[in-house]
C-alpha cells in the first residue's frame, strides 16, 4: 500500500460502500460478519492472512464459535478509511464465499 495513505472523502466512502453489500460503516471502520463454524473460521483466517501479507493491509478479526467479524480501517492514516480498506473488503468477500461463509447482518 502507499506510504502515505489518503483518507477517502465522505462521498467516496458512500460510493465505495454501495459496491460492498453486507459491509457496514461503524465510524472510521467498515465491518462485516459472516456465519461460519469455528474451525472453518480458523481456515478462513489463514487464507485471509495470506492475502493480507501479500497486499500489506490487515483486518481486525474477531472469531466466535459460530461467526467471524472483520473490521477494517487504515491505522497509517490515523484510523481513517482509505481505498486499501475497501480493496481488502472485496478480497475478504471473495475468500469468505470460497469458504462457504454465510452472510450475517449482525
Ligand atoms: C508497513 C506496513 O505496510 C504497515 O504497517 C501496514 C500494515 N497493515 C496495515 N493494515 C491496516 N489495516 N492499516 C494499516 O495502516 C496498515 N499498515
Amino acid at each position: 500500500m502507499a506510504e502515505n495513505p489518503v483518507p477517502l472523502t465522505e462521498d467516496e466512502i458512500v460510493i465505495a460502500l454501495d459496491g460492498l453489500p453486507g459491509w457496514r460503516r461503524d465510524g472510521d471502520e467498515i465491518t462485516r460478519t459472516f456465519g461460519i463454524r469455528y474451525h472453518g473460521g480458523v481456515a478462513l483466517i489463514v487464507h485471509v492472512a495470506d492475502v493480507e501479507r501479500l497486499i500489506g493491509h490487515h483486518a481486525d478479526i474477531d472469531l466466535r464459535w459460530d461467526k467471524i467479524r472483520f473490521g477494517i480501517t487504515t491505522h497509517d492514516a490515523g484510523h481513517k478509511l482509505t481505498a486499501a480498506d475497501f480493496d481488502l473488503a472485496h478480497r475478504i468477500d471473495d475468500i469468505a464465499r470460497a469458504h462457504g461463509a454465510e452472510s450475517l447482518g449482525r
